[in-house]
């Protein structure tokens, strides 16, 4: 089989540059384009120079429909509204898009939901295979163990770079959890905590942020019971394993019918 073409959006970025990386050693797959915003310093560079690997003869350009004409896949670890405008031209071009974006609003979600009726789109908070594996013994244990005795807390920090709270995988183990226990997170989640709080409430899911330093992604659920604490933990020690998700699933989605997929799907851990 020959290989696919990926367009990497947000090339510049400290995604975007380890996705240049990342696909460029890969088999089965090579850098088709890259893309920057309109204004971007960056515009014109040679997108395998500024990732560190030499010159792969891929100028950043601003024009993702050009780019994505002739490609079989996007990665994107963009912005939201980027992410979201990325989506309708990756439907037109019939190509499959890969979303890393975090922070997305309920309508954002729905934009995305909406274009993958005609595209082809993972998403994910998280492409690491180790966070969706982490992802499914969270359910797991939130199932086995009873609401009314373990108090579920997922605590996660990120660089100070991050601009998003909290980040996309503690959410994406929140909704793991919320599922074991046979809840919506929505209504069950505490995001803040300040001030005369009251005791914790039962059988709802807390949430805590840390940010600081160069941190790139550390995740922890505890399931805090009468006497003793069971704490499930995942530590990104490299942005690699993100990118390699992530070219995974643009070679998983290549030709697949449209529809809105998880790594989940892809690592074939959906149950
Ligand atoms: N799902 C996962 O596994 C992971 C998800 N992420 C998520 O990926 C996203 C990016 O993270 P990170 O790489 O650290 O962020 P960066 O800010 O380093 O990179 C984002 C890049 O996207 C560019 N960009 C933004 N909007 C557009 C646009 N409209 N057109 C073209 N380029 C655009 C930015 O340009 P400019 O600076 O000009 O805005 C920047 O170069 C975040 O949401 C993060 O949470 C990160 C790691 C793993
Ligand atoms: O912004 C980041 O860096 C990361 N974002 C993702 C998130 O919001 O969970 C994934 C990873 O932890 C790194």
């Amino acid at each position: 089989m020959s290989d696919i073409g990926l367009v990497i959006v947000g090339a510049a970025g400290r995604m975007g540059q380890t996705l240049i990386r990342t696909v460029h050693a890969m088999d089965g797959m090579h850098v088709a384009g890259a893309i920057e915003r309109p204004g971007s310093p960056f515009l014109g560079r040679d997108a395998g120079e500024l990732a560190g690997i030499g010159i792969i003869n891929v100028p950043i350009t601003d024009d993702p429909l050009a780019a994505f004409a002739g490609a079989d896949g996007v990665l994107d670890f963009t912005s939201p509204d980027a992410s979201v405008e990325f989506a309708g031209y990756a439907a037109q071009a019939r190509i499959a898009h890969v979303i890393g974006t975090t922070g997305f609003t309920p309508a954002h979600e729905a934009q995305v939901a909406a274009a993958a009726h005609h595209a082809t789109i993972v998403k994910s908070g998280n492409m690491s295979l180790g966070v969706n594996l982490l992802a499914v013994l969270v359910e797991q244990a939130a199932r086995a163990l009873d609401a009314g005795d373990f108090d579920i807390e997922v605590l996660e920090m990120h660089h100070r770079h991050k601009v998003d709270a909290p980040s996309g995988t503690a959410l994406l183990l929140g909704e793991a959890a919320a599922k074991g226990r046979a809840i919506a997170l929505a209504e069950n989640s505490v995001r803040v905590r300040d001030g005369q709080t009251g005791p914790r409430e039962a059988g709802t899911i807390g949430f805590a942020t840390l940010r600081g330093g160069s941190v790139i992604g550390e995740h922890s659920v505890f399931l805090a019971g009468p006497g003793e604490r069971i704490t499930l933990s995942h530590e990104a020690g490299d942005r690699g394993v993100f990118a390699h998700g992530a070219a995974r699933a643009a070679l998983w989605a290549h030709g697949r019918k449209p529809g809105l997929y998880s790594m989940l799907d892809v690592l074939g851990l959906n149950t």
